[in-house]
């Protein structure tokens, strides 16, 4: 549906070279929701704005459907983009007209009776929820509501993609889970491709199939959010998920529990989706004569499937202990064993 190739984007500032977007290759399938995750300056929005040539890529290829977005002439990217919806962080409404006004404008564009038009406006606010917000002005919303106008404005023309450039960063947190939510509803109920850029841990966790992680203009790791999140390789990806995912044990709680329990492990179990209702550890005890004591634990949701973590001291002799830390793996759970931090 999206296949981004070999892309590059450099900007000129001032005689000054700054690649904002450095050799990227993503591919996106129909009814996915792909999110790209970065600290500020990595090159998210650039990369997001290259898919509907906002910017026009240095080099490097877009296709949509096959059709290579970077050779189109105007009339055919005009053509192009109304298959492409956008929504971005400051929502990007015209503040002079209404609701009802800013929803029917891209309809007003590709010339269809007033009568449909009313008929899809309707639609399209039901949709969102705004059904009784028609005549209001953007001034007169919350955050979260401007927020579903754009949403019904880039669902108004039926795209296939919607891009989401920051579209919850200004939104407090209840707010940003309801936007969440409807994205969630609209990718299900219309099988529309979500391509979203944030720096917001929650927000990949909450609805993303898979991942980019960008670091200076470059994709430094991506793949499901669950094997991304529960592996990360990079250190940009480890900050993200500290204390989302990978639960720690403060070092002085770690040396109490040591000196009390000289001769153990302590270790780091991660476990994801059924594995976290199977009674691995009860199972592990009446094996091994090893006891585990549980320090610390974790669970969290990454879309539909549960991740957990715990930190646990595991008394025994080091043979069994090895052999009981080859257990847990073998039942699918990754295994660290911290280290000792004095
Ligand atoms: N129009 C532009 N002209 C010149 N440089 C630009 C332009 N847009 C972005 N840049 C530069 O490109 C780099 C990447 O910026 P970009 O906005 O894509 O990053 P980002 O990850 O989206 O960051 P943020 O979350 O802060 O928006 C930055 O160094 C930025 O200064």
């Amino acid at each position: 549906m999206i296949s981004i190739k070999n892309l590059y984007k450099t900007y000129d500032q001032g005689g000054r070279k700054v690649e904002a977007v450095k050799d990227v290759h993503i591919e996106i399938g129909k009814g996915e929701i792909f999110g790209v995750i970065g600290f500020s300056g990595a090159g998210k929005s650039t990369l997001i704005r290259c898919v509907n040539l906002l910017e026009t890529p240095t080099s490097g290829s877009v296709k949509i459907n096959g059709v290579e977005m970077t050779e189109l002439t105007d009339p055919e990217l005009r053509q192009a983009r109304r298959k492409i919806g956008m929504i971005f962080q400051h929502f990007n409404l015209l503040t002079s007209s209404t609701v009802f006004d800013n929803v029917a404008a891209p309809l007003r564009l590709v010339g269809i009776s007033k009568e449909q038009i009313k008929k899809r406006v309707d639609e399209l606010l039901g949709l969102v929820g705004l059904a009784d917000k028609g005549g209001f002005y953007p001034s007169q919303l919350s955050g979260g509501q401007k927020q579903r106008v754009a949403i019904a404005r880039a669902l108004a023309n039926e795209p296939e993609i919607l891009l989401c450039d920051e579209a919850t960063s200004a939104l407090d947190p209840q707010t940003t889970d309801s936007i969440l939510e409807l994205l969630l509803d609209i990718n299900k109920r219309f099988q529309i491709t979500i391509m979203l850029i944030t720096h917001e841990m929650h927000v990949i966790k909450k609805i993303c199939d898979r991942v980019a992680v960008m670091e200076n203009g470059r994709v430094v790791e991506q793949g499901t959010v669950l094997d991304i999140f529960s592996n990360p390789q990079t250190q940009t990806t480890k900050n993200f998920i500290k204390n989302v995912f990978d639960i720690q044990l403060p070092e002085n709680l770690q040396r109490k529990f040591r000196q009390q329990q000289p001769g153990g492990e302590i270790i780091r179990v991660s476990f994801v989706g059924e594995a976290t209702s199977e009674p691995i550890f009860a199972e592990l005890t009446t094996r091994f004569p090893l006891r585990p004591n549980i320090l610390f634990g974790n669970i969290t949701q990454i879309k539909e499937t549960t991740f957990g973590s715990l930190i646990l001291q595991l008394t025994g002799d080091s043979v069994t202990i090895q052999q009981g830390l080859q257990y847990l793996k073998e039942q699918g759970l990754r295994v660290e064993v911290l280290e000792d931090v004095e």
